[in-house]
């Protein structure tokens, strides 16, 4: 086991990381999730893993994936003991929601703060961790996000501009988003007896009345998605491989 993935003795507030990896990939298209496929020679879900496996402010690492999927991740992502802090593979559901909240189910109560953490955003960094966990302690829920860069339009029938938003206070929601565990379990509680769907976890806790911050990301902090986020998501392995090189 390399140092990289050797486990860390746990620091700070018990926490734990969801990583929901059982979506279809749809807008990916292919057979092969995308969680699954390939980047810098290992799957997607692999190199998000790494990370979390690495950050000595992970306690315990409780995965979501396809029903079909789950033999493969425990034969190949937990029997081989290269993520020691994953603990439990659970089904995912129909919605990204759905399979938070199987995870969830699986939190010990004595965890303190939940991070929640996309399978296909796999360049999150240690510095993200430490930020959103220390804006969760202190604030009760924070997420990772980016400052709106570009112009934004709201767009009606026909593609036709209505008018252009005032972008100053708009942010782009990525993960890891961090909450104090109480706080996200009676978000997915209500949003499941409401019939409410989000797309991220922040929504049902704003649901809920409680105080949710941003804590700025990157732009290296993709969602890979589409087919051109390969690329991309080649292009920032080799432009991290070549500044560790020359470190
Ligand atoms: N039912 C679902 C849907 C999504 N996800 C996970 O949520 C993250 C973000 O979702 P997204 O990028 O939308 O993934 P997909 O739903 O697979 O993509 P698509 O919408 O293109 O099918 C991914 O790690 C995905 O595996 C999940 O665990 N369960
Ligand atoms: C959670 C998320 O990554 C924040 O931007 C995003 O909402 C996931 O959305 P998706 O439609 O499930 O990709």
């Amino acid at each position: 086991m390399s140092a990289r993935n050797a486990k860390p003795s746990p620091a700070g507030p018990r926490t734990v990381a969801l990583v929901p990896a059982a979506g279809r990939g749809l807008r990916m298209g292919g057979h092969i999730p995308k969680q699954f496929l390939a980047l810098g020679g290992r799957p997607i879900l692999a190199q998000s893993l790494l990370v979390l496996q690495a950050s000595p402010l992970i306690h315990e690492i409780i995965l979501a994936v396809p029903q079909s999927e789950r033999q493969y991740c425990l034969d190949h992502i937990v029997a081989t003991g290269e993520f020691s802090k994953v603990t439990k593979v659970v089904p995912g559901g129909v919605q990204r929601q759905d399979s938070v909240r199987h995870a969830l189910a699986e939190v010990s109560q004595e965890t303190e703060i939940v991070l929640v953490h996309d399978a296909v955003r796999p360049f999150l960094t240690e510095d993200m961790i430490r930020r959103v966990v220390a804006a969760a302690v202190e604030h009760g829920a924070a997420i990772i996000a980016l400052p709106m860069r570009d112009t934004v339009k709201y767009v009606g029938a026909g593609g036709v501009i209505e008018r252009t938003v005032d972008r100053r206070p708009l942010w782009l929601a990525q993960t890891p988003q961090a909450f104090r565990r109480d706080w996200l379990e009676e978000g997915h509680h209500k949003a499941l007896l409401a019939g409410v769907q989000a797309t991220d976890d922040a929504h049902l806790v704003e649901l809920i009345g409680k105080p949710v911050v941003v804590v700025e990301g990157s732009g290296e902090n993709i969602k890979v998605t589409r087919p051109e986020d390969l690329v991309i998501g080649e292009a920032i392995l080799n432009s991290r491989t070549a500044a560790r090189s020359a470190e």
